[in-house]
């Protein structure tokens, strides 16, 4: 399924029936990866005193709720919404789904306690206008983040120098492998987030950030088109399915 795509200064190809999904599954058991201190999620039957809404259970239909938190549980897009006292809702801020996109790696460089990614690392993979989103791989990478309990990890996180460096090449959307591009416990400050959304200075409402997304090792550095889809809810975040398209 291969198409030809017109973008503003080029044309691209790439073949629709070669999707590499960033996104991690979510399961209602131990192997779904968590953050910020939850427990883990539930899908489970609803249930009416006797009556438990499972085929294998004497009902004609599975019928399960599910149970869960955007931020926490699985790959998610945000917007400025997350850090904000007024409301926006991320299925406002994303309402086009295609973009160019740009795949790094990098390994956080020690700084004190800390792994931080850097302006200067940053320098080497990204300049200027290169692409409209941005996906972060940190190194190393394992199939286990798939499933990791982040909680009290404090994971690598970006320097605010870095998360402005992003914005001012014009990454309109960031996405990494990680719960957070912020560390985990900062008293608040949420630094690059404030930075890559320019909050509340010029802020950014159109902007997104996506947080634990995984990047097989299959899949090369180098430039892409991206297919970025939310769940339509109201809501500050939402699940979501980044896929990637090689350009042939
Ligand atoms: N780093 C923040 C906490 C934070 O960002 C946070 C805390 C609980 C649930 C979600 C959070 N951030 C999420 O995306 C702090 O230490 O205050």
């Amino acid at each position: 399924m291969i198409t030809e795509i017109q973008l503003s200064n080029k044309k691209i190809i790439v073949d629709l029936s070669e999707p590499l999904d960033l996104s991690i599954t979510l399961s209602g058991d131990e192997n779904n990866p968590i953050a910020w201190y939850l427990d883990e999620p539930k899908i489970t039957p609803v249930q009416e005193g006797k009556w438990i809404a499972k085929v294998s259970e004497g009902a004609s239909v599975n019928f399960n709720n599910l149970y869960f938190n955007p931020h926490a549980h699985g790959t998610h897009t945000e917007c400025v919404g997350h850090i904000s006292e007024e409301f926006y809702s991320v299925n406002k801020a994303l309402k086009q789904f295609f973009f160019t996109a740009k795949v790094i790696s990098l390994v956080p460089e020690n700084y004190g306690e800390d792994a931080v990614i850097s302006k200067k690392q940053l320098q080497h993979y990204l300049s200027k206008n290169e692409a409209e989103a941005l996906v972060i791989r940190t190194l190393p990478n394992t199939k286990k983040k798939r499933r990791r309990k982040y909680s009290h990890t404090n994971w690598p996180y970006l320097l605010e120098e870095a998360a402005i460096y992003i914005r001012e090449c014009g990454i309109k959307h960031l996405l990494i492998d990680l719960p957070s591009v912020d560390k985990e416990k900062d008293d608040g400050q949420l630094l690059a987030h404030r930075a890559f959304w320019n909050y509340p200075e010029n802020t950014r409402k159109d902007a997104t950030i996506t947080e634990l997304i995984y990047v097989s090792n299959k899949i090369e550095d180098g430039n892409y088109l991206l297919n970025l889809q939310i769940a339509s809810i109201k809501n500050d975040a939402s699940p979501s399915k980044p896929v990637l398209y090689k350009i042939i």
